[in-house]
């Protein structure tokens, strides 16, 4: 079989972001090394605080290339006191202009039990979190984080400042067909949960009347219905299986629910994403395409915890996992990735090892985790 070969940009980031991303990249070398036939070639660049301070900016237009260049991006996360809200130059600016230069505006950003034991971690009951799975399909790259906006200060109205939530039908149509079809994967097909604000906003009264026509006049065979998104807030936590299936939803209300839907199985620490310029290709499928994309934890940089050797990999690991499967194909190996994470996690099932970072109650440190969890992925690997 010829060698395939990749090229993954990899962006560490600030605070917890290097610590996390460490022990991706000795997943996907694990990977890389466990078969003759796989090469991984992985390249670190600067982005957010670390790139302001080295260069004035937060994303230098020799990291935007290379990105634009790999097959997929691994990235940790950025941000941080040291350049705050009122910085000129802010971490956050260079992770959205990232996302937009790359028009990956679907985020899939999955919340379900990495293993059953994380039952005991979730602070809900346990018979109101047990068999939730949802995933978060978030609109990436439009509303309110990219409309226009006037800061306090700025003439005219010096006393006011402003920001637009803009959402044409081409961005919710293309959102919409990307649920549909992740939706269709699965068997029986999920239902999907829209999430809007109709009975106040313009912007959502358009995406309530699109995702409703995208869905009857495409894939009228999927099961659609509308929440608003202060009662789907409360939903999530009183009864959130209610929810199982995919809850779609614009940019800002997906950020704000997804990091609440990790309350479920326990922690922000927890959660991947895969954010994507088109829908992933279904792996079955003999037309399987693979997709560049954008892969990182939900989570932020963790100023509170950053250095400390404590925080928890797994959402970054399981993002390695998802970047293995939509971005080069290697579905094998991705199984394998997931199927360590359980392991590591898992207290009950043979080989498990009952592992906790200290977001779950343990004091298993971050490079422990990411010591076990390659240990047991070099077995699953040669099997
Ligand atoms: N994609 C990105 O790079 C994101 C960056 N940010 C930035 O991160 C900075 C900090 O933001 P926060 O609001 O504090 O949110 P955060 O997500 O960094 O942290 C929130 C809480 O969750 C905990 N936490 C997060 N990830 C964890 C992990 N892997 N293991 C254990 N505990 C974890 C933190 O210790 C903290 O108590 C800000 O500058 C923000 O703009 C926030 C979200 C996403
Ligand atoms: C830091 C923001 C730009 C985004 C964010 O919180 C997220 O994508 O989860
Ligand atoms: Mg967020």
């Amino acid at each position: 079989m010829a060698q395939k070969s990749f090229r993954i940009t990899v962006l560490p980031g600030d605070g917890i972001g290097p610590e996390v991303v460490d022990q991706a990249i000795r997943v996907l070398q694990t990977v890389s090394d466990a078969s003759q036939d796989i090469d991984l070639r992985l390249e670190t660049h600067l982005f957010g605080g670390c790139a302001i301070d080295a260069t004035g900016e937060a994303l230098p237009a020799s990291t935007l290339a290379a990105c634009k260049e790999a097959d997929a991006i691994l990235m940790g996360s950025i941000g941080g006191p040291k350049w705050g809200v009122d910085s000129k130059v802010r971490p956050e600016q260079g992770l959205l202009q990232l996302r937009k230069e790359l028009g990956v505006y679907a985020n899939i950003r999955p919340a379900k039990f990495a293993s059953d034991s994380l039952l005991e971690n979730t602070p809900l009951k346990s018979h109101v979190a047990k068999g939730v799975d949802i995933i978060v399909i978030r609109e990436l790259i439009g509303g309110i984080y990219f409309g226009k906006r006037k800061e306090l200060g700025v003439a005219p109205d010096e006393d006011i400042a402003w920001d637009t939530m803009p959402y044409s039908i081409h961005e919710v149509q293309r959102i919409t067909r990307v649920a549909a079809q992740i939706a269709l994967v699965a068997d029986p097909p999920l239902e999907i949960h829209s999430i809007d604000k109709a009975n106040v906003l313009a912007s959502s009264r358009l995406w309530r009347k699109v995702v409703t026509e995208t869905i009857q006049n495409e894939f009228s065979q999927l099961k659609l219905d509308h929440h608003l998104v202060d009662s789907a807030a409360m939903v999530m936590v009183a009864n959130p299986r209610k929810l199982n299936g995919i809850v779609l939803t614009e940019n800002l209300f997906g950020d704000i629910l997804s990091d609440q839907s990790s309350v479920i199985p326990g922690s922000l620490g927890l959660l991947p994403s895969a954010s994507l310029a088109s829908a992933p290709s279904v792996l079955s499928s003999p037309n399987f395409k693979p997709v560049s994309g954008l892969y990182e934890p939900i989570h932020g940089s963790a100023p509170d915890i950053a250095g400390k050797d404590i925080a928890n990999p797994i959402g970054t690991i399981l993002s390695a996992a998802m970047l293995l499967r939509y971005s080069l194909g290697l579905d094998k190996q991705a199984t394998d990735v997931e199927t360590a994470v359980r392991k590591v996690l898992d207290d009950t099932e043979a080989g498990g090892h009952g592992l906790r970072t200290a977001d779950l109650g343990g004091k298993t440190s971050t490079k422990e985790m990411g010591d076990k969890i390659v240990e047991v992925l070099q077995g699953l690997l040669k099997a």
